[in-house]
């Protein structure tokens, strides 16, 4: 069985201030998902340290947005993986549209910092989508597939495994519009059976989440489709109330059966 992981991607919002306030009303509300569900908030960087000590033992991860191409050296501004796994980060989002799209991360680019986060340990989370031009020509799996192949080019399907990947339609984020549920699913089973046809397994097992406007009002409808194992939250994330409930429609998905295996581990 793939647990539930809900992701909160705060992009470039945020203060110590109001990162503070936020987390103590937030994870008090997330705290009886923890068994249910993995969970795991990915601050602006220079929030890293203060986010990592807020969610101290609570079971609930740290992660970052993006990180650098390269390993180390004369890169001014960058970020490296390691350095990230040394702050305590267990998850790190690669190749999110906004960095595709406004800061020119080419497949190959978003490839390369797929394997510095796991050559550190911790788990990527891939995102895929299409845009909207892109989904009305009917690419979006030539699209995603692309973007998946670069991967898989560069680890193998060893990289796979132990990675996320969020489907992520460009046209769906921030802007209110959301995939149909039925859309999504077929998407994320379209990308499972991809993923199957280059090795077995690996497409059954890996977590796919959906991302791109999920909010309270939509997520039970969003994830009631056993393919979608989760979520990745913008906007929504950055509200306590809005957040914890897209977190108790996800733990509703999950079935009792399911629960006891949980605690039986
Ligand atoms: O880009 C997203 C998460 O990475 C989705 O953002 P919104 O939830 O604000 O649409």
């Amino acid at each position: 069985m793939r647990k539930p992981i809900l992701i909160a991607n705060w992009k470039m919002n945020g203060s110590l201030h109001s990162n503070q306030a936020l987390l103590v009303r937030m994870l008090s509300k997330l705290r009886p998902f923890r068994k249910t569900m993995d969970m795991a908030i990915c601050p602006p960087f220079p929030y890293l340290f203060q986010v990592r000590d807020l969610l101290g033992y609570t079971g609930i991860a740290l992660g970052a947005q993006n990180t650098s191409r390269a390993s180390s050296g004369a890169h001014t501004g960058e970020v490296s993986a390691t350095m990230l796994q040394e702050m305590g980060c267990r998850y790190v989002l690669v190749g999110h549209s906004e960095r595709r799209a406004l800061y020119h991360e080419s497949d190959r680019d978003v490839a390369a910092r797929f394997r510095l986060v796991c050559s550190a340990n911790m788990a990527p989370v891939l995102c895929v989508g299409e845009t909207l031009e892109e989904r009305e020509q009917g690419q979006t799996m030539a699209v995603i597939e692309r973007q998946l192949r670069a991967v898989i080019g560069e680890t193998g399907m060893a990289g796979l495994v132990g990675s996320i990947i969020a489907y992520e339609p460009v046209w769906a984020i921030g802007t209110g519009r959301t995939a149909t549920p039925e859309r999504v699913s077929e998407t994320h089973r379209a990308i499972r059976q991809f993923l199957e046809s280059c090795q077995a397994g690996v497409g059954e097992s890996i977590r796919i989440v959906y991302g791109g406007s999920v909010k309270a009002g939509n997520a039970a409808d969003l994830f009631q489709s056993p393919e979608v194992d989760g979520g990745l939250i913008g906007g929504a994330s950055l509200q306590a109330d809005e957040f914890s409930a897209i977190g108790a429609a996800l733990a509703n998905t999950v079935t009792e059966a399911d629960s006891e295996c949980d605690t039986l581990d």
